[in-house]
């Protein structure tokens, strides 16, 4: 494809391993011109092999220093970065620096945390240097023929890079690009960051789900793969990228290949991946209640040390297996029923969460975020694609720039809740009776029960905190409308 004139027709892309590599191709399709930089060769050779395959590969060449690199291109000249988070980002900036005009554009494509990107954007900014924290979703794949992407920065570099983000990102249904202009400093990356919490607790209720009904009702690999197109096809969970990707994970070979998958995920201890810990971290610093994150990031967390899991176990003289379920066995179809349900509710749980997280930020750090940009970004190419929680539920709320509105003020969405929480409720019973592992649907539960009630068990809690630290209540009836504000009354519970 030639590219037009408002298209950016030269670009470097410094890291080139899944993600960049595949990124390179996808700008060289589009008919821009990629000069690829990695410290590894071996990485830059396989991009080569495939430019080759794909008749690309006078499009694509390789450089092993700044400078060439950087006469390479155009003025203004414009990297995208695919690098792992962290000190590497500024290892490369620094590299660059001596190379950089003024109005040179940065895409950090990768999942850095929003406060380096800020940092570099008030380092770059100083030089008239622009740099656009763009999170990128969907994995490899995607890379390759078009992902979900999420920049934010300031106006003017958003301005230049649009066009061709809009040109190698994934469609939506309706042909529109799954990019927008998020909102400044490290808006975009920020809400990368959210996405991969939402991520987790989605993936965590399906792979829960999953559990059940392997483990509980005795389904072959090949028929829970069934059972999850199923509810791909269905109103309330359709099109969801994780149940996709779960068919052919279930039915690849029978199912053979994931009896053998270990059942730990390290990355979050290893360090390769930081995005589920910074949002969890958000959730609580922002004061948001995301249990359906959280617990979802826990399980991972115990699940990465199988040693130590083993220790334990003989420790305790041995685990609780999950037990099959019968009265699952006694109704199938309803039981399925309820457990889609119960994914569904956790899976719109979990954009909730996600979404009052960024609320709360974009209110203190002033991020200015479009939602309906956010949710357009959503829609496709990105792992927490959901047809009907994003473009039915969710999209309406904050069309024509609608100010911020909390979904659970949403008689809509509400209603959706409502009328899951039963069957959320009949399948965390049954499986906590049987000892199935379910941490993000039993989460989200206490979510909607603690979220919907006006008397918590925190009274108790609160003349507990007034006993031994003075801290204060508030007598029923005489809570101020607002910000929560410390309580008017302390009374001495035993007098010293
Ligand atoms: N994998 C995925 O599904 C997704 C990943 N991301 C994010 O994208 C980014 C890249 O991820 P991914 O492609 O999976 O990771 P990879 O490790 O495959 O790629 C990172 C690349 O950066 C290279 N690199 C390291 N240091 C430098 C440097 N100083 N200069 C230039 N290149 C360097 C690495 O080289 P070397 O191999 O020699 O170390 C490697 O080729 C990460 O931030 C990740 O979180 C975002 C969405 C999805
Ligand atoms: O960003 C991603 C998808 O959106 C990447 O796939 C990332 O590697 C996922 O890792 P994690 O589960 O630790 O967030």
């Amino acid at each position: 494809m030639a590219s037009h004139s408002n298209q950016i027709k030269k670009i470097a892309m410094i890291g080139c391993g899944s993600m960049g590599g595949g990124m390179a191709l996808l700008f060289a399709e589009k008919g821009i011109a990629v000069s690829l930089q990695d410290p590894s060769t071996e990485n830059m050779d396989s991009v080569m092999e495939s430019a080759n395959k794909d008749g690309l590969s006078d499009r694509i060449s390789k450089y092993n220093d700044n400078k060439a690199l950087c006469e390479s291109l155009d003025t203004p000249k414009v990297f995208v970065w695919s690098l792992p988070h962290g000190s590497v980002g500024d290892t490369v900036l620094g590299g660059l620096m001596p190379y950089l005009d003024k109005g040179d554009i940065i895409i950090d494509c990768g999942n850095e945390h929003w406060q380096n990107t800020e940092r570099r954007q008030g380092k770059c900014s100083v030089r008239g240097i622009r740099y656009v924290g763009c999170g990128v979703s969907g994995g490899y794949q995607a890379a390759r023929r078009g992902p979900s992407m999420c920049p934010g920065g300031d106006d003017a570099a958003l301005d230049i890079v649009l066009p061709t983000l809009q040109m190698v990102a994934a469609k939506a249904s309706d042909g529109s690009a799954c990019v927008g202009r998020i909102g400044v400093g490290g808006a975009g990356h920020y809400c990368k960051m959210i996405h991969n919490g939402i991520e987790h607790g989605m993936m965590s209720a399906i792979s829960e789900a999953w559990a059940i009904m392997h483990k509980g009702m005795g389904l072959s690999l090949p028929n829970i793969g069934k059972t999850f197109k199923e509810w791909s096809s269905e109103r309330e969970l359709k099109n969801t990228f994780l149940l996709d990707i779960g068919v052919d994970i279930c039915q690849e070979k029978e199912g053979k290949v994931l009896e053998s998958v270990e059942d730990k995920v390290v990355q979050d201890v290893t360090g390769e991946e930081g995005t589920g810990i910074w949002s969890n971290d958000e959730a609580i610093e922002q004061h948001v209640p995301a249990p359906t994150l959280a617990t979802a990031h826990f399980l991972r967390l115990a699940s990465s040390d199988l040693h130590q899991r083993r220790v334990i176990q003989k420790t305790s003289g041995g685990d609780h297996p999950p037990k099959p379920l019968e009265e699952a066995n006694q109704h199938p179809m309803d039981f399925l029923n309820d457990l889609k349900l119960a994914v569904y509710v956790a899976c719109l749980a979990a954009y909730i969460q996600g979404l009052n997280t960024i609320d709360q930020a974009n209110k203190n750090k002033r991020f200015n975020i479009d939602y309906s940009e956010l949710l357009q970004v959503w829609r496709n190419g990105c792992i927490i694609r959901s047809d009907h929680i994003n473009e039915d539920l969710l999209a309406p709320i904050f069309a024509n720039g609608a100010e911020y509105t909390n979904p659970l003020y949403v008689p809509g969405i509400v209603k959706e809740l409502k009328e899951g929480f039963a069957a959320l409720r009949r399948i965390t019973k049954l499986a906590v009776a049987a000892d199935h592992v379910v941490p993000a649907l039993g989460a989200t539960l206490e979510y909607l029960k603690y979220q919907t009630s006006t008397d918590l068990p925190t009274s108790f809690y609160e003349a507990e905190l007034d006993y031994f630290g003075s801290h204060m209540f508030d007598k029923k009836g005489e809570d101020p409308e607002g910000r929560p504000e410390t309580g008017k009354h302390h009374y001495e519970w035993k007098l010293a």
